[in-house]
């Protein structure tokens, strides 16, 4: 069956009013699609969510159940930049030189800039033009106000002028898990080779790096290489080093010892700006009352800003309804409705509509079920970066034996999101979904 009688099809096992909606928008990647891979493209993520998840099952049941066709959903934009990498330009997450894997799309032409983030903002443009000017730049602040942005704009726009420079983009958690790896295989001279001879060193979510204490002396020697040698070192936290708990004193003395940039919470003239790029950029038009409500509805979490606006998105494109100042009022109340405490439940429940599974599946290691496995190292690894879930908690909640099966799940994971950008994409879209709604 080719590509085009696929759509005609699946046209014919659903509504007019549905095809119009959503089908008529998908196309074919006849470029990058083939024998092995079906690849459709979406106009935008909302869209992208939409048929993945009603016609996915769809498309599977039309090429046969047996068919072991790849059938992907991807953004236009993203399939273009795909293109557009092959000729050494940009693409949404780019593997550096170094392995390390940055969103592109995080820079800081498109960094909303106010009073609440101006200096972290003038900071990291600075190490860029002046490697090691501030050493180590330490930018902290609350959840969602920028800082891994920061980080990516560093870094992107490093390799953009330099893209011979050796940059290791990396969270604290997925260098720790590299430590343990390279420490059990005996393979620490590449971990070293690594991170101490990088010329830049981005951090994100430092606060997780007080694991053991071998691994803070590693750490210790790693930075001190790197400073020595004039390479600069940049990392994000959700505090100011002295809080961090269980950093080694010599450590938190060094990183206050560089340059610390803290990202208040936004006021209301850059909450303004920033909901209107976001609208901008997902082709919403607000009138200015709708904005200001926003503005001041919204506390400090721009994540949040960008989650009410894809749900004003689905207001607008699935119910047909115009965005009036009583459907802004409307979504924000259910969101205040909807807010709650992510349990682990909730990851199950979130991950099982995604893979079509049942929760029960995920929790109980069915074998030899497609995407089982998959499915439960993703709730391992959103368990633990979500709602920072104990080893033994996890091991109990998914029926693994111990601590070390964790250990090993969140290794693999960890692995396959270095390899993967839209695994990486997929499952920040889950943890959104989380974040946004109760499953
Ligand atoms: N000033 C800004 N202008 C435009 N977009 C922004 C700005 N600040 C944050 N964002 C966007 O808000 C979202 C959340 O930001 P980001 O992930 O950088 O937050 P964070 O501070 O690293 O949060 P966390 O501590 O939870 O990791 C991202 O999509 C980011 O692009």
């Amino acid at each position: 069956m080719n590509r085009t009688e696929i759509l005609a099809t699946l046209k014919n096992q659903i509504s007019p009013q549905e095809y119009n909606q959503y089908l008529s928008k998908i196309s074919f990647d006849e470029q990058h699609s083939s024998e092995s891979k079906i690849i459709f493209l979406a106009d935008n993520l909302f869209l992208l969510n939409w048929v993945k998840r009603n016609y996915k099952e769809n498309i599977q049941n039309i090429l046969g159940k047996d068919s072991k066709v790849e059938i992907i959903f991807r953004l236009k934009s993203e399939s273009n930049l795909t293109e557009e990498s092959k000729n050494n330009s940009q693409k949404k997450y780019i593997m550096k030189n170094n392995q390390s894997m940055t969103n592109t799309e995080c820079r800081f032409d498109n960094f909303i800039v106010g009073e609440c983030n101006r200096f972290a903002y003038e900071t990291a443009r600075e190490v860029v033009q002046y490697r090691a000017r501030y050493n180590p730049l330490l930018i902290h602040g609350n959840t969602g106000l920028g800082k891994t942005h920061l980080l990516n704009a560093i870094c992107n726009a490093v390799y953009r002028k330099n893209p011979n420079a050796m940059i290791v983009y990396i969270t604290a958690e997925t260098m720790f898990n590299e430590y343990r790896h390279r420490l059990h295989n005996r393979t620490m001279d590449q971990f070293r080779e690594r991170f101490r001879k990088c010329d830049y060193l981005l951090i994100d979510d430092v606060q997780f790096l007080a694991k053991t204490e071998k691994f803070q002396e590693e750490f210790f020697n790693t930075f001190n290489e790197i400073i020595n040698v004039n390479g600069q070192i940049v990392m994000t936290s959700d505090k100011p080093p002295k809080l961090i708990e269980k950093l080694e004193k010599r450590l938190k003395s060094r990183f206050s010892g560089g340059m610390t940039a803290k990202i208040e919470s936004p006021e209301l003239e850059t909450k303004i700006n920033i909901v209107k790029q976001k609208c901008q950029q997902n082709d919403i038009m607000l009138d200015s009352e709708i904005i200001n409500l926003l503005a001041t509805q919204i506390h400090d979490n721009i994540r949040e800003i960008e989650g009410i606006i894809v749900n004003l998105y689905a207001h607008m494109s699935i119910l047909k309804m115009p965005i009036t100042l009583e459907t802004v009022k409307h979504v924000l109340k259910d969101r205040e409705i909807e807010k709650h405490e992510i349990t682990f439940d909730d990851i199950v429940k979130i991950v099982a509509i995604e893979y079509n599974i049942k929760p029960s599946e995920i929790k109980t290691k069915v074998r030899g079920k497609k995407n089982t496995a998959k499915a439960r190292k993703i709730v391992t690894y959103i368990a633990r970066n979500q709602i920072h879930a104990t080893f033994p908690s996890i091991a109990a909640e998914l029926n693994l034996k111990d601590h070390s099966a964790v250990s090993k799940q969140i290794k693999s994971i960890t692995d396959e999101l270095q390899q993967d950008p839209h695994l990486k994409m997929e499952i920040e879209n889950m943890i959104s979904k989380l974040k946004l709604s109760n499953p």
